[in-house]
C-alpha cells in the first residue's frame, strides 16, 4: 500500500512519556498513531520519554498501524535530540511541529536520510506557505494543529469552526494539490461522542483523510466516520455497472438515481471501492 492509499481514519497521540498508553496502544484499532514528545511532554520528562518511546519502538508489537514521531522544533533544546534518539527506528515518519515553511522540513530532512517527513499545520506563516511545504519533495502528510491555530489567530473556537475554515481548507487544498495525505485537527471534550460526530462529518466532507484523536474512546467514531459507508459502496458499484453498461453502446453519460454518472464520476467511485478495500484489508 502507497503512503497516499493507506488508510488514516484514527490518528491517536499518545505522550512519550507514559508507558502504560505506549503499552496500551499495541492493542487498540487506531489506524496511525503519533507518539508524542512534543506538546503533550513536560519539560522536565523530555529526555525520558525520548528513551522511554525508542525502547518501546524497538519492542515493537505495533501491528499495521502507521507510526509517527512527534518531535520538537529546532527552536527548542530538544528537537536535535529526538532526531538523533530516532535514528533506526521502526517509524513510518518524524512529525515536525509548528512548520512556518518548506525551509523548516528541510532543516529536518539534512538531519535524517530516507524516513518520510510529516508536517504539522498550526502557524499563520505555515498556512500561507502550504503549498510550498505540502510539496517538499520528503513530505508524505499533513497534520492540522487547531488549537495551535486557534492560540496563533487569536480567534475563538466556534461549534462550526468558521474561524479556523479558510486554514483547513488552503491546507487541504495543498495537500490536495502535492498528493499527500492530510488529516484534521483534535476534538479536546474526548468524553463528547456527540460533538466528536459531528467534527468527523465535517472534517470528512471536507476532504480530509482522517482525524487526529487524543483519547482511546475516540477511535471507533473517527474509524466509521471516515470510511466509506454499505451505502457507499453499494452506489459507487451501481455507479461503474451503470457507466459500462452505456459505454459498451457508446455514449459517455449514465443516470442513476435521477443523477448524471460521467467518467469523472467513477474515478471516483473506484477510488472510494479501493479505500473501502483498503480498510477491510487492515481490519482483516
Ligand atoms: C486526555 C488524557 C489526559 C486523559 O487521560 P486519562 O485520564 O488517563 O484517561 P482515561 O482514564 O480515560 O484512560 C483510560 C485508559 O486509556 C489509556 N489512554 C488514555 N489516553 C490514551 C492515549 N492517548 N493513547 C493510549 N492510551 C490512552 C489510559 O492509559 C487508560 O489505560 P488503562 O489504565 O489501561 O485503563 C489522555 O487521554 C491523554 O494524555 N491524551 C493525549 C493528549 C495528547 O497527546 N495531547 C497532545 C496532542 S493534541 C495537540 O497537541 C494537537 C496539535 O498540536 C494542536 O495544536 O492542536
Ligand atoms: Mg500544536
Amino acid at each position: 500500500m502507497t503512503q497516499t492509499t493507506r488508510p488514516v481514519r484514527s490518528v491517536l497521540y499518545i505522550p512519550g512519556s507514559k508507558a502504560r498508553a505506549l503499552d496500551k496502544a499495541r492493542g487498540l484499532p487506531a489506524d496511525a498513531i503519533i507518539f508524542d514528545l512534543e506538546d503533550a511532554v513536560t519539560p522536565d520528562a523530555k529526555d525520558e520519554a525520548r528513551v522511554t518511546l525508542r525502547a518501546e519502538l524497538d519492542k515493537g508489537g505495533y501491528g499495521e498501524r502507521m507510526k509517527i514521531v512527534r518531535i520538537n522544533g529546532f527552536d527548542t533544546d530538544w528537537g536535535r535530540q529526538d532526531v538523533e534518539a530516532m535514528k533506526g527506528a521502526d517509524i513510518d515518519a518524524l512529525l515536525l511541529p509548528k512548520v512556518n515553511s518548506a525551509d523548516d522540513l528541510q532543516a529536518l530532512a539534512d538531519l535524517i536520510p530516507d524516513v518520510p517527513l510529516w508536517a504539522m499545520m498550526e502557524t499563520p506563516e505555515g498556512v500561507l506557505n502550504a503549498q510550498g511545504i505540502a510539496a517538499h519533495p520528503r513530505l508524505g502528510g499533513i497534520v492540522m494543529g487547531t488549537n495551535d491555530l486557534v492560540k496563533e489567530l487569536g480567534c475563538r473556537v466556534t461549534a462550526d469552526r468558521m474561524t479556523v475554515m479558510t486554514s483547513l481548507q488552503m491546507s487541504l487544498i495543498a495537500a490536495r494539490a502535492a498528493g499527500v495525505l492530510i488529516v484534521d485537527g483534535v476534538y479536546n471534550a474526548f468524553k463528547d461522542d456527540d460533538g466528536l460526530r459531528a467534527e468527523c462529518e465535517q472534517g470528512r466532507d471536507l476532504g480530509f483523510d482522517g482525524k487526529t484523536l487524543i483519547h482511546p474512546a475516540q477511535i471507533d467514531i473517527a474509524n466509521e466516520l471516515f470510511a466509506p459507508s454499505q451505502a457507499d459502496i453499494e452506489l459507487a458499484r451501481r455507479q461503474i455497472a451503470a457507466f459500462e453498461e452505456v459505454e459498451a453502446s457508446g455514449q459517455g453519460v449514465a443516470v442513476v438515481d435521477g443523477k448524471i454518472v460521467e467518467n469523472l464520476h467513477i474515478v471516483t467511485a473506484k477510488a472510494l471501492l479501493s479505500k473501502a478495500e483498503a480498510i477491510a484489508s487492515l481490519e482483516g
